[in-house]
């Protein structure tokens, strides 16, 4: 007999401003190899047979022109919603979790795990992702990210060294971050009930609010997050090598 199985919600953040960046067009909507930067990691979980659906989370005034422009264009025929984000990351997050709850009234079917990825991260691939979603059947709350590769200090506000951890010990976290529903939901949902300051990431909500550590799994360096001109570069020359 077939096993049934599990559900699997991608939800893609496309609601920042790109401040760091600057422009006019923000980053995840710029063009790179010929396509906006958010399209690849959408392409991803469009052919993963682990995603079954995509929210994409955009400016609310960028709804229509993801619909056309991205959605439609490249064929990202698993998206279910495309909805508007909040003024900090994580906001847009918590949109998307109500969007989803809605969905799940809708589809009479609760989903098991969710992943929120960085649109502003072009360069997830299957491996990646096929890595976190074994974990996270397993572990619950999984962070992809890669060891750092320079030496790391914590100083004080003033820039004095306090402490030099141990390297091996240091990881950059990178996205998707991927957690079972029934921890990602009471977490945010104990986010949103008090005033929020400094949080980065989705596994510092679930760690802040349910005291859940999340795993780190093994992401990739190529994995960036288009912050700031450079960037640009960098992606522009890991395209060129495909
Ligand atoms: N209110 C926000 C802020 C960020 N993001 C998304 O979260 C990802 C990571 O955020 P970051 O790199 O910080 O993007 P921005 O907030 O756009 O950048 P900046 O901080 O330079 O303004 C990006 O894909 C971005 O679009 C989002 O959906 N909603
Ligand atoms: C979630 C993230 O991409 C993990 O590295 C990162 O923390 C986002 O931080 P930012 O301040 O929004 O760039």
């Amino acid at each position: 007999m077939n096993e049934k199985k599990e559900k699997y919600t991608a939800v893609v953040l496309a609601a920042g401003k790109g401040t760091r960046m600057g422009g006019s067009v923000a980053k995840q909507f710029l063009e790179i190899g010929g396509k906006p930067v958010v399209v690849y990691a959408l392409e991803v979980f469009e052919h993963s047979p682990e995603i079954d659906q995509i929210i994409l989370v955009t400016g609310a005034d960028k709804i229509e022109y993801c619909q056309k422009e991205i959605i439609e264009k490249y064929g990202i025929k698993k998206t279910v919603s495309v909805c508007a984000g909040g003024r900090e990351r994580y906001e847009s997050v918590w949109k998307a979790l109500q969007t989803l709850k809605s969905l799940e009234s809708e589809q009479e079917q609760k989903n098991d795990y969710v992943l929120i990825h960085d649109g502003a991260r072009p360069f997830l691939n299957q491996e990646m992702l096929e890595r976190l979603c074994a974990c996270v059947k397993e572990e619950k709350a999984c962070v992809l990210g890669m060891p750092v590769k320079d030496t790391i200090k914590l100083t004080d506000e003033n820039g004095k060294i306090r402490e030099s951890p141990r390297r091996d010990l240091v990881w950059q976290a990178q996205t998707p971050q991927a957690f079972a529903a029934e921890l990602l939901f009471p977490a945010f949902e104990k986010l949103m009930q008090h005033s929020t300051e400094g949080i980065t990431d989705d596994a510092m909500v679930v760690e802040q609010e349910m005291g859940i550590a999340s795993v780190m799994v093994k992401g990739g360096y190529e994995n960036i997050k288009i912050t700031t001109p450079e960037d640009l570069l960098i992606a522009e020359s890991f395209l060129a090598e495909k």
